[in-house]
């Protein structure tokens, strides 16, 4: 959790120092116009309920235009008519409301299951990606991309594509109506849009900039409070309270005045629309009413004039809201079409060996590795290493020997850049990676589970392996009496991370998943937990069972862990400095001797603390 607090708030302070980059609009249709294409049915559909929704509404003062010149202002006493205009007048509101509703329906389904197969797609496309890219990005902002990159595509289709086509029909029939009431009454409204285009500009650029100053100081004043919630301890240890309060109000007051200027520029712009449109209609109403007295115009025709001047002005104040939001749909597209275009760097080769796991024997060699994260600065350095099939090899060495280093390159995390490592005589690297995933089992420090049941966290969520398997592989180790103490049992759901658990029950599902998967070489990276005895002895019988028949690679912090090991390999600075079996290397009296006496003076020294403690009782 911690961390991932700080991976955002590196985004954070990454966004806010990050210079904005100019949208791509054209590339950000192209990218979507593939999945696009997936729907043209649909968006066919929604274009044609759009004009019928449209037709329908502009239709209405129309219909009140004839009412007033053919039959009220034309003395006919049509009671019959009217009552017609009348019951057509309802059945287009109705039909407006249906198509609206049918429109926004088809836009949505069509917009939503676009976002969900990006967003599907990009999970997918993130999960094959290299362990390369996830020490390069932090895993925070790939959680933005996921979820609030994939929304901001979501936002462009509920409100751009339909503004652009329910506002942008609108303005164009409205115009088409207007002309055809009145030519020369249209041209003189039409004087008006220079004006409107003025403005727009004018509160546009600074629209965006009042709404950019709002999202830099609220991301300022959440990413505050997310580093002092997660050091609070610290905080309070050091007694500063009061200067975080003091930089808090700050970063809020900051917010607060960005957010109500923001509100200010939104509420003078629409005003500002609001008394051009009744500008217009001010306008409107002096120079028809002059024809209407002058009877070079009908009175229905200034009605319907006034009413479609009133409507035209609404279309064009929601188009120009749409900028912000089509600005963020294209930042957030560029930035997935960036993550897509990012080739995992380890990749089966083109006609990748397939290697059955029950036919490998467990032989691993390490030919001359060299590897390195950066380039230039060799972790592993030259090493060779020759493991015989079922051989248990217990690696120690100082913190930043290489030792996690080694294993993640038998795991194909990283390629090597010198060197080879073979599987039973093959190269890693020509095996298929789903074969490889079957045949090393890693068991990590920092057991990862997953929020869902024991059940699942066992089986990896894979429905083809049985309860009972589950449940034998538990028995096996030995974690069947602590699970079935659990409330639920082996149905009892697990936070995320397995938080709830112990570390050594954490440990002890993450064995049993091995047994399930019975993986041919199994390495296991040691937690450095300190666990009771009676858990301690647990994991250590667990140990030893796992590792029957199997290759097996520990590398442990404790040393008792792996002083049955058929080799120990000590590594400093990314080599392999003595191996031999824990009597071997005692008698050598090299470094291991040195690791071992250092522990065991530390066991006594706890001994001794406890001893002393509970005299002092
Ligand atoms: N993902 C990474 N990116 C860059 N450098 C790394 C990465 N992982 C490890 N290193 C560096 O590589 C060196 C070897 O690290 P490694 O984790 O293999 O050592 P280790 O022996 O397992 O240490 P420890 O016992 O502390 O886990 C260290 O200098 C470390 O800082």
């Amino acid at each position: 959790m911690a961390q991932a607090i700080r991976n955002w708030e590196m985004d954070q302070k990454a966004d806010l120092n990050e210079p904005q980059s100019k949208p791509k609009y054209i590339s950000t249709f192209k990218a979507l116009s593939s999945y696009m294409k997936e729907h043209r049915l649909t968006f066919a559909a929604f274009i044609g309920c759009t004009l019928m929704a449209i037709t329908a509404e502009l239709m209405q003062p129309y219909l009140v235009k004839v009412a007033i010149d053919d039959n009220l202002l034309a003395g006919v006493n049509d009671y019959r008519g009217l009552l017609v205009i009348c019951g057509i007048y309802f059945v287009l509101s109705l039909s407006s409301m249906f198509f609206t509703y049918l429109q926004n329906n088809l836009l949505q389904k069509a917009g939503q299951s676009i976002v969900a197969s990006i967003r599907k797609r990009l999970f997918a496309h993130i999960s094959k990606l290299s362990m390369s890219y996830f020490d390069r990005v932090p895993s925070g902002s790939l959680i933005t991309h996921v979820s609030s990159d994939t929304e901001a595509i979501s936002q462009f289709f509920n409100q751009v594509i339909l503004s652009l086509f329910r506002d942008g029909f609108t303005l164009i029939f409205i115009l088409f109506l207007m002309f055809q009431l009145d030519a020369e009454l249209t041209w003189y409204c039409l004087l008006l849009l220079p004006i409107i285009a003025g403005i727009t500009i004018a509160f546009r650029s600074y629209m965006r900039r009042t709404y950019q100053m709002a999202r830099t100081r609220l991301s300022r004043l959440v990413a505050f409070t997310a580093e002092n919630l997660s050091g609070m301890n610290l905080i309070q240890v050091f007694h500063q309270q009061a200067e975080q309060k003091r930089q808090f109000r700050e970063k809020n007051d900051s917010y607060f005045r960005a957010n109500i200027r923001e509100v200010r520029t939104n509420v003078l712009f629409n005003r500002s629309f609001e008394i051009l449109n009744n500008l217009a209609i001010a306008f409107v109403t002096w120079l028809g009413g002059q024809a209407v007295l002058g009877t070079t115009l009908e009175f229905g025709v200034l009605y319907a004039f006034i009413t479609y001047i009133r409507l035209f002005f609404q279309p064009i104040n929601t188009i120009t809201q749409q900028w912000n939001t089509l600005q963020s749909a294209t930042v957030a597209i560029n930035r997935i079409w960036n993550i897509f275009a990012i080739q995992p760097e380890i990749q089966d080769s083109s006609k990748p060996e397939h290697l059955k796991p029950s036919e490998v024997k467990g032989r691993v060699d390490f030919n001359s590795v060299t590897f390195g994260y950066a380039a230039g600065q060799p972790v592993i350095k030259d090493l060779d290493l020759h493991i015989r099939p079922g051989e248990w090899i217990g690696i120690v060495g100082t913190t930043g020997a290489g030792k996690s280093s080694l294993i993640s390159l038998l795991c194909r995390f990283y390629d090597v850049q010198q060197g080879n490592i073979e599987l039973d005589g093959h190269d890693i690297r020509s095996l298929a990676q789903a074969d490889l995933n079957r045949i090393v089992g890693l068991v990590q420090q920092e057991p990862y589970l997953y929020s869902g049941s024991v059940l699942d966290n066992v089986r990896m969520f894979d429905e083809t392996i049985s309860r009972e398997s589950v449940i034998q592989a538990c028995e096996f180790i030995g974690a069947d009496p602590l699970i079935q103490k659990m409330s639920d049992g082996y149905d009892t759901l697990l936070s995320e991370r397995g938080s709830g658990l112990s570390a050594g029950e954490r440990q002890l599902i993450s064995f049993a998943r091995i047994i399930v998967f019975q993986p041919k070489i199994l390495i296991l990276d040691e937690a450095t937990a300190n666990l009771d005895s009676h858990t301690e002895q647990l994991i250590q019988n667990a140990l030893q069972l796992v590792s029957e028949g199997r290759t097996t690679l520990v590398i442990a912090h404790r040393l008792s862990t792996i002083m049955d090991a058929d080799r120990i390999l000590v590594m400093s600075k990314g080599r392999i400095v003595e191996q031999g079996t824990h009597e071997h290397l005692i008698e050598r009296g090299g470094v291991y001797q040195e690791l071992y006496l250092h522990s065991q003076g530390q066991k006594q020294e706890r001994k001794e603390h406890s001893h002393s403690f509970s005299h002092s009782k």
